[in-house]
């Protein structure tokens, strides 16, 4: 049987007490190291804009056709489209949003991986409320990644000065809701890591999600527990660490053919961030097993893998 990943409490993160603290570090450092995924309790995202966020996705799920052939294009921040990790494709629409950026904002006008206006579906009932759900959601979730962020740092020594550096411009930072259709198909959402720093992953009640135990080589399932949200670490961190902490690999299958909505809040950091081995992660006689490259150029390469396109990053999706 495979071990299921950790619960932790983030409580210690907003309080005084330093053994707390340390305490909550080792938590996540062991996390990282055996599964690169736990689920987080008292995170500090209130509960009804959770609720919030996934109800408006079912108020908008009746338009999502519409929206798929409006919201088309490339990898922007205002892109829809349905992601397929395998031939076959996967079971599930979503949409991607991004912070709403004026198209004067110095970094849209560089034309910077994934900067740009949101396209807000005009289809869904009362578009401001859906709005400003999101925009609130989007905000709360990219504090929530970057004190999380904080303590993984700290586990690393990376320090102040470079977690400032990645994370002090929170641009592209992805809100991407999932609608699968209600069909029995197995597949939902085909195994694969995610490719930038942490994702912070709310899910409904259905469940579905499963990760991949690497020490006995199954699959568990990570159950849906409503007070906390699913956080795992993208490819960016074995960057990072030379493949200390993992990028795990993770799926949805479809148990009972009920629709599930979930919200995977993608965090990427600074895109002009040169990702490179941190120093202490290479151990004495080694290298670092990853050339150095902006974050940018990761996401630029891991999409293209995943969707088509001429950059190209080194690790594809796989089925399993
Ligand atoms: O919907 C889920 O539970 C997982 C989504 C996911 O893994 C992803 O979008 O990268
Ligand atoms: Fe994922």
């Amino acid at each position: 049987m495979g071990r299921a990943p950790p619960v932790i409490d983030f409580t210690p993160f907003y309080g005084e007490d330093k053994a707390a603290r340390s305490q909550l570090e080792e938590e996540i450092r062991n996390a990282c190291l055996d599964f690169g995924f736990f689920q987080l309790r008292n995170h500090g995202i209130p509960e009804d804009l959770q609720r919030g966020i996934l109800r408006s996705q079912m108020k908008s799920k009746t338009n999502t056709t519409k929206m798929l052939v409006n919201l088309t294009a490339a990898m922007n921040g205002y892109d829809l489209r349905t992601l397929k990790s395998s031939p076959k494709g996967d079971l599930k629409e979503g949409y991607f949003l991004a912070q709403d950026l004026p198209l004067d904002d110095p970094y849209v006008k560089a034309r910077k991986w994934a900067q740009g206006p949101n396209k807000y579906p005009s289809e869904v009932k009362e578009p401001s409320t859906w709005k400003k759900t999101v925009d609130d959601y989007h905000s709360v979730a990219s504090r929530v990644a970057k004190n999380v962020l904080s303590v993984l740092f700290d586990t690393l020594g990376g320090g102040m000065s470079f977690w400032m550096s990645f994370a002090s411009i929170q641009l592209p930072c992805f809100v991407c809701f999932i609608i699968p259709h209600r069909t029995p198909m197995l597949r939902r959402i085909g195994a694969h890591t995610d490719f930038g720093a942490v994702t912070i992953l709310l899910q409904d009640s259905t469940g579905g999600l499963q990760v991949r135990d690497r020490k006995t080589e199954e699959w568990v399932d990570v159950e849906p527990i409503s007070d906390a949200v699913v956080i795992n670490t993208g490819n960016l961190m074995m960057c990072w660490t030379n493949d200390r902490y993992v990028s795990n690999l993770h799926r949805v299958i479809n148990k009972t053919g009920a629709e599930r909505y979930s919200v995977p809040f993608f965090f990427d950091g600074n895109p002009d961030f040169l990702v490179k081995c941190l120093a202490s992660c290479i151990e004495e006689g080694s290298v670092a097993k990853h050339a150095p490259l902006t974050v940018s150029e990761w996401m630029e390469g891991r999409y293209a893998d995943t969707f088509g396109g001429s950059k190209k990053a080194t690790k594809e999706m796989v089925e399993v």
